[in-house]
């Protein structure tokens, strides 16, 4: 393996290098290096084929890796089409399984974002984005942010949705203006973050991001008065001397190509240069023109303070004057800054001191240098305040109420490991907070890990790893350490050099092994072995930096100002002493910088141990930033310093994944559905090989059988995504029981995941299919009502209805028979008159011939079916119902002569009723008047018919 990494240095190089090759071949398989999407599965894991498969990717622009529990993001320094679209953050969220998909940063947003709906304790989640200057830890903050904006939003309604767009509009937005304000162009950036920040992205019960809040930290506000050789000063100052209109270049007294000695290099054209997106930024955060128009004019008042030069004074017991051309900006900074011109002289150019215990009151003109000294840090304490009344605008406009959410997701974006020839004590404060993270992450993934794996009894090969807790204990310790000892110069006050300062501290940590010193030094300096590497630092003015002291004239200052927003940040009240003005007084407890930071960082890893920590570390290829340019030795000093080979080792072999025993069964047990019954714990039918450990030891004997047979489970969820034959290669002991946890890989937890939803969805079928039958069964039960109850009441309204008809046909049968009754008496009546008449006029008629007897029997007889034939109207012609009359009345045919037969016409048909009369005649009853009918018929002659 020497030979294949390389460290061989007495080798010949070509051989070594086919050897190399050769070896790589056997041990990567057939599979191309930039294909690898963990670095976990290189073979072996050393940092050289780490590096050269980090190459490859890189090469194959192929630029995120993961590498076991880290994700690896290589600063592309080029715009990447799509690798950033929504449409590509959707397909992350949706997607069933991201982990499966190509390694990005949204799969890290994505996993973040699942384990806090899991519910799973710990439920805050935090992803620690760390890097050196410039490796994309801003860029990758800034991507995650956007990637929640988009999938952490509500569907459910309009209104909802447009709230939590204006949330998150807002929370993108503060990015903008606290780059403005805190980033700054260096050597290594365009664009770097001169501050820490982590930003909470407060999620609701339903995980919709409701809010945000920042906290940052150690704002480098040195950066306003000094800024190194070709870097600049913060963004803020280039976009107003560049993005001012006319007239505000008038009232901020910026004309155009001023000089500012406090704004070097302002022909470097940047595109963070953009004025109108900060404004825009900052209105839509509630920070309104007048204010910001307030904010700009302090700005710049700041840059006319910077012009002013002190001329020493001849006389120690006179104050220093401005130089000639420096009294225009005196002018200037006082008027802009809302304080009178001589007011802000005297307090720049005399000391106040308090003395003795009445506090009597001295004045002491300052010497030149201390002038300086007193207008930067008048500068410094003005725009630190309006950092942080900047930083406490955008949480008062971005931060949801306390109840509205329940759950967060915290982004680290922290400065990288800094080493430069000369360090001061910003470089310690940084390094010193990677050394911390460094420790959490170890502690997380590495010692953690192993010390578990042996609590638990768990059969376990260590790895040695680097533990940077001596380091953090000469940095921090308790009761000697660096920081103890910068302290207690402060608080001692006394006069000290600095080459006294490297005498203390060589003597008090001598024992340390990561302390160093380089004797060849000429300025008195120690050398601190961090993880990363050693850095020297300087002893000169780290006392000074560290007090950070703020005479209390100048707070007294900016407290007469008439600006409005210097009045808000410095308010008048007494009794709001700041810490400022406490660290200055030299009997008050001294607060000093590396206090300060101490408190705030030791905060912050609080808040780191309460959550679930995902890394993310940023790799920058080359320090020129340049494209497509992988520099080896660079990409390893920072593989080195992240400590990701030892990660990378411990990943690939261990278990990432432990859960408690009692959450592991109350989150499976549900599992032991996947179980046919009839194969239940010791009688399962699959092979003991397939199951995982048991471990003798587990004391929670209540879990223990429902463990088991969780545990039990496992070869048929392997099962249903491996086919029997490989069942065996499916399941290599991916899980282990320890004494109190279970310990398990990732690819175990998705795999008893997706059981868990398998069964839930089984549920949720059986509790679906179980609601529609009792649906259908109460649908089937409501319709035969309803039939039931149609059918009585229709059978009741039909009764009715034949009731009503039957009472009516009654009434009209019996008015009707009344009717005929009435109609045939009066007929009679009549008929009977005319009866009587005509037997008057027909004398002898009384005696009837044989014929006519024959006749009247005939008709008697046959009367009604001559009344139809003679009244039907269709089909029988005159002559053929005269037959038929002849027929029925049995007329002799021989003599037709001797009868006349007339018919009446069809249309004065009507006849009703025919009657043969004693007298020999017959009687017909017409419908329409019977007694007309009557008077005309029958003829005189008795054998006529009519
Ligand atoms: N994924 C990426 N795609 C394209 N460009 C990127 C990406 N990541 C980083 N960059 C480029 O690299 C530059 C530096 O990135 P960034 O500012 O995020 O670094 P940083 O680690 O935050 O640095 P510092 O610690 O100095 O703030 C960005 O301005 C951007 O141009």
């Amino acid at each position: 393996l020497f030979q294949v990494n390389g460290h061989n240095p007495g080798s010949d190089g070509q051989a070594r290098e086919s050897l190399r090759e050769d070896l790589q071949k056997f041990l990567g398989g057939e599979v191309l290096l930039h294909q690898l999407d963990d670095l976990t599965k290189v073979n072996p894991v050393t940092l050289e084929t780490v590096l050269r498969c980090l190459q490859a990717r890189y090469m194959a622009d192929t630029f995120y890796t993961n590498a076991g529990c880290t994700l690896v993001a290589l600063n592309p320094f080029k715009p990447v089409l799509h690798l950033y679209s929504p449409e590509l953050m959707r397909e992350y969220h949706a997607a069933p399984q991201p982990q499966k998909l190509k390694p990005h940063v949204f799969t890290v947003g994505e996993q973040t974002y699942r384990n806090v709906k899991s519910l799973i304790e710990p439920v805050n989640q935090s992803i620690v984005v760390s890097g050196e200057s410039g490796a994309g830890k801003t860029w990758t903050s800034r991507c995650l942010m956007k990637f929640y904006a988009v999938v952490a939003t509500s569907p459910a309604s309009w209104e909802s949705h447009k709230i939590a767009e204006r949330i998150e509009q807002r929370i993108l937005n503060s990015n903008p203006v606290m780059e403005a304000f805190g980033n700054a162009c260096t050597l290594r950036n365009n664009n770097s973050s001169r501050f820490g920040k982590f930003i909470q992205l407060q999620l609701n019960r339903t995980q919709q991001m409701v809010g945000a809040a920042v906290q940052t930290y150690l704002l480098e506000k040195t950066r306003v008065v000094c800024q190194a050789f070709s870097e600049r000063n913060f963004h803020i100052f280039y976009q107003i001397c560049k993005g001012a209109s006319e007239d505000e270049r008038l009232q901020w007294h910026l004309p155009e190509g001023a000089a500012f000695s406090w704004l070097p290099n302002p022909e470097k054209s940047l595109e963070e240069d953009c004025f109108e997106v900060t404004r825009e930024a900052m209105l839509h955060l509630g920070i309104d023109t007048p204010t910001q128009n307030n904010i700009f004019k302090v700005l710049a008042g700041l840059l006319h303070l910077g012009n002013i030069q002190f001329a020493p004074s001849e006389d120690e017991a006179q104050p220093c004057q401005p130089m000639d051309d420096a009294k225009c900006s005196v002018r200037m900074a006082a008027s802009l800054l809302g304080l009178q011109e001589d007011v802000l002289l005297k307090t720049v150019l005399i000391r106040t001191i308090r003395a003795g215990r009445q506090q009597q009151v001295f004045r002491k003109p300052c010497p030149r240098a201390e002038c300086d000294t007193r207008r930067d840090c008048l500068a410094k304490l003005i725009y630190a305040r309006l950092f942080d009344w900047l930083v406490s605008v955008i949480n008062s406009s971005i931060c949801a109420d306390t109840n509205s959410w329940t759950a967060f997701i915290g982004l680290l974006d922290v400065y990288g490991f800094e080493s430069f020839p000369d360090n001061s004590l910003e470089q310690l404060c940084i390094n010193y907070a990677n050394e911390k993270l460094q420790q959490h992450f170890v502690a997380h993934y590495l010692r953690a890990q192993q010390e578990e794996y042996a609590a638990e009894d768990l059969e376990w090969s260590f790895i040695s790893y680097q533990d940077n807790q001596p380091c953090l204990d000469l940095i921090e310790g308790s009761p000697i350490s660096i920081c103890s000892l910068i302290n207690e110069e402060c608080r001692l006050n006394r006069p000290s050099s600095a080459a006294q300062l490297q005498t203390r501290i060589e003597t008090a940590l001598a024992g340390s092994p990561c302390l160093g010193h380089n004797k060849l030094s000429r300025e008195p300096s120690f050398i601190v072995v961090h993880y990363a590497g050693p850095v020297r630092y300087l002893t000169g003015g780290l006392v000074e930096k560290n007090k950070d002291p703020i005479p209390p004239e100048l707070t007294g200052l900016l407290q007469q100002s008439q600006d409005p927003l210097l009045l808000g940040l410095f308010p008048t009240n007494p009794k709001e002493k700041t810490q400022e003005e406490l660290s200055g007084q030299s009997r008050a407890p001294v607060l000093t910088v590396v206090s300060k930071f101490k408190a705030s960082l030791e905060q912050l890893l609080h808040v780191l141990h309460s959550t679930t920590p995902h890394y993310i570390r940023c790799i920058k290829p080359n320090s020129q930033g340049q494209v497509q340019t992988f520099v080896q030795e660079e990409v390893l000093s920072q593989l080195e310093a992240c400590g990701l080979v030892e990660t990378i080792h411990i990943s690939a072999a261990g278990f990432p994944i432990r859960v408690s025993h009692q959450n592991f069964v109350e989150r499976y047990k549900l599992l032991r559905r996947l179980r046919p019954h009839t194969s239940s714990g010791p009688h399962s039918p699959y092979p003991a090989k397939g199951l995982p450990e048991w471990c003798p030891h587990a004391k929670e004997a209540t879990l223990e059988p429902l463990l088991q047979d969780i545990l039990h489970t496992l070869p048929f969820l392997t099962q249903t995504k491996a086919t029997p034959g490989d069942l065996a290669e499916a399941m290599p002991t991916p899980v282990h029981c320890g004494r109190t946890k279970v310990f398990m890989t990732d690819s175990m937890l998705e795999l008893l995941e997706c059981g868990r939803a398998q069964v839930l969805e089984q549920c949720a079928r059986c509790i679906q299919s179980g609601w529609r039958r009792h649906r259908q069964r109460k649908q089937e039960r409501q319709r035969r009502a309803a039939v039931l109850i149609q059918a009585a009441i229709r059978s009741w309204l039909t009764r009715k209805r034949i009731q009503r008809l039957h009472a009516a046909a009654t009434v009209i049968k019996r008015m009707w028979q009344k009717w005929r009754i009435r109609m045939a008496c009066l007929a009679a009546e009549e008929l009977d008159d005319v009866e009587e008449k005509h037997l008057s006029q027909a004398p002898g008629s009384l005696s009837t011939s044989p014929l006519q007897t024959r006749l009247l029997e005939a008709v008697i007889r046959l009367w009604p079916l001559g009344l139809v034939l003679t009244n039907t109207t269709m089909g029988v012609g005159s002559f053929q119902r005269k037959l038929v009359v002849w027929a029925c009345l049995q007329l002799p045919r021989g003599s037709p002569s001797n009868y006349t037969v007339q018919i009446a016409q069809q249309d004065q048909a009507g006849v009703t009723s025919i009657r043969a009369m004693p007298q020999g005649s017959i009687k017909f009853h017409c419908k329409k008047s019977p007694l007309r009918y009557a008077d005309i018929c029958p003829e005189p002659s008795p054998y006529s018919l009519g």
